[in-house]
């Protein structure tokens, strides 16, 4: 039988009925599915399910990726308050001169509590209520890193070019730190926020920024966004600036970590230094919607993860947020009041190629997955890719790139006829 997905409150705003692709409903469900995993399973003999998922989403170490059982709390609070909840484990090879280093890492997708239209105070306030029961039945699994989505402590109004949503905005150490300190603290766990940041050391300016929480609910340190998209409505260059943190990594008390915040997922190179640091696991608190990226949403972070050996976290939100007033989109279209659907579908994966289904498509959800940090380490012994890459080689052709007289290497055949501009 079809998992549905809850619908989505209906938009007086919307204009017409106009779905994002043939199979995808209203509700954000494929075909009545909460994901393709489920989709496929539900449809495909269990034999043919089997070999295409091989394909799909690969084998860790050689093996169909496991699953891991939850504390009944966990299961009875997914239930109560409707999200999707799903463990598995990554496993590493046995090694004689380490001990595996398994940590457990979790990544929470939402949509927003209230209507758009709500006192912004109540907005933000129905959101931190809405996260802490998934948040505890994160501390109840025995999370020791969480991860949230990009912006979590507000709609996601940056379409809409209105000024009036940087009041959202707070300080490193503001409301949704403190809310998230005690969690941290409560749970021994490490939490990275990612919140619309107002720096103000700094003549109150904005910023898009992942906030570190140590276990003992210390800040640890921030990351900001290093790429603002200029695509669709993803108009983010209206409120804030490109980051100017670097690509740090968090040396916590169960591994390091790194932030590539969103947009950062489409730039090889952000991936890549994030790598040289020493990054482990790396997440990626993401806004993205279904007709904008989709089909690369699967492939960008699973190939991060492979060519840079280490894990990666990939967090979408989840819903259809509309605004009050609105917009158009530069491109002749009729004006509309929101973004589009935001299709969860977080995931993780792993150096080894392989990663787990990803969650629901249009519920709330929180994802669990063991990982042994030694499978880091393996995959670079085995496929060699630090080693094989010509650092140098690059180095050399970036330095000469950013510079206004480069000239592509570019070889001409001789035979080719140049025809005239
Ligand atoms: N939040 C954000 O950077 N979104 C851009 C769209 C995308 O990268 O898919």
């Amino acid at each position: 039988m079809a998992d549905l997905c809850n619908k989505v409150e209906e938009n007086p705003m919307e204009n017409g009925d106009e779905k994002e692709g043939e199979g995808v409903s209203r509700d954000g469900s494929l075909h009545g599915f909460e994901s393709l995993h489920r989709l496929l399973s539900a449809s495909l003999k269990p034999e043919i399910f089997k070999e295409v998922s091989r394909l799909l989403v690969g084998l860790n170490c050689g093996r169909v990726l496991e699953t891991v059982a939850l504390p009944e709390s966990a299961v009875t609070h997914s239930s109560k308050y409707d999200f999707d909840v799903q463990a598995f484990c990554f496993h590493a090879d046995k090694e004689l001169l380490r001990q595996p280093r398994v940590v457990r890492v979790g990544l929470i997708q939402n949509s927003i509590a209230l209507p758009t239209t709500a006192p912004f105070l109540d907005q933000k306030r129905a959101i931190m209520q809405k996260l802490k029961p998934v948040i505890d039945a994160a501390g109840a699994s025995g999370v020791n890193i969480l991860c949230l989505q990009e912006a979590w402590m507000m709609p996601f109004a940056f379409c809409t070019r209105e000024k009036r949503w940087c009041e959202f905005a707070e300080p490193i150490d503001g409301e949704s730190t403190q809310f998230l300190q005690d969690l941290a603290r409560k749970y021994n766990m490490v939490i990275v926020s990612p919140i619309l940041e107002r720096d103000v050391n700094h003549g109150e300016t904005l910023w898009n920024t992942a906030v570190v929480i140590g276990n003992h609910g210390n800040i640890i340190g921030k990351h900001r966004k290093n790429h603002i998209p200029r695509v669709g409505d993803f108009n983010e260059s209206t409120y804030y600036m490109e980051g100017n943190t670097g690509h740090p990594v968090f040396e916590t008390a169960y591994g390091k970590i790194a932030i590539n915040i969103c947009y950062g997922r489409h730039h090889p190179l952000n991936w890549l230094a994030f790598g040289l640091n020493g990054a482990e696991i790396v997440f990626n608190p993401s806004a993205t919607v279904g007709e904008l990226s989709e089909p690369m949403w699967p492939i960008e972070a699973r190939n991060a993860a492979i060519v840079n050996s280490y894990y990666v976290g990939s967090i979408n939100r989840v819903g259809t947020e509309v605004f009050p007033n609105p917009f158009t989109s530069g491109d002749g279209k009729p004006q509309h009041a929101d973004f589009g659907h935001f299709y969860g579908s977080s995931y993780f994966s792993a150096p080894d190629a392989s990663c787990t289904p990803s969650l629901s498509r249009c519920r709330d959800g929180l994802l669990i997955s063991d990982m042994d940090l030694n499978l880091c380490r393996q995959l670079k012994d085995k496929w060699g890719f630090r080693m094989t890459a010509r650092y140098d080689m690059y180095a050399e052709l970036l330095s000469k790139y950013v510079k206004a007289e480069f000239e592509p290497q570019v070889i001409i055949d001789p035979l080719l006829q140049k025809k005239a501009l």
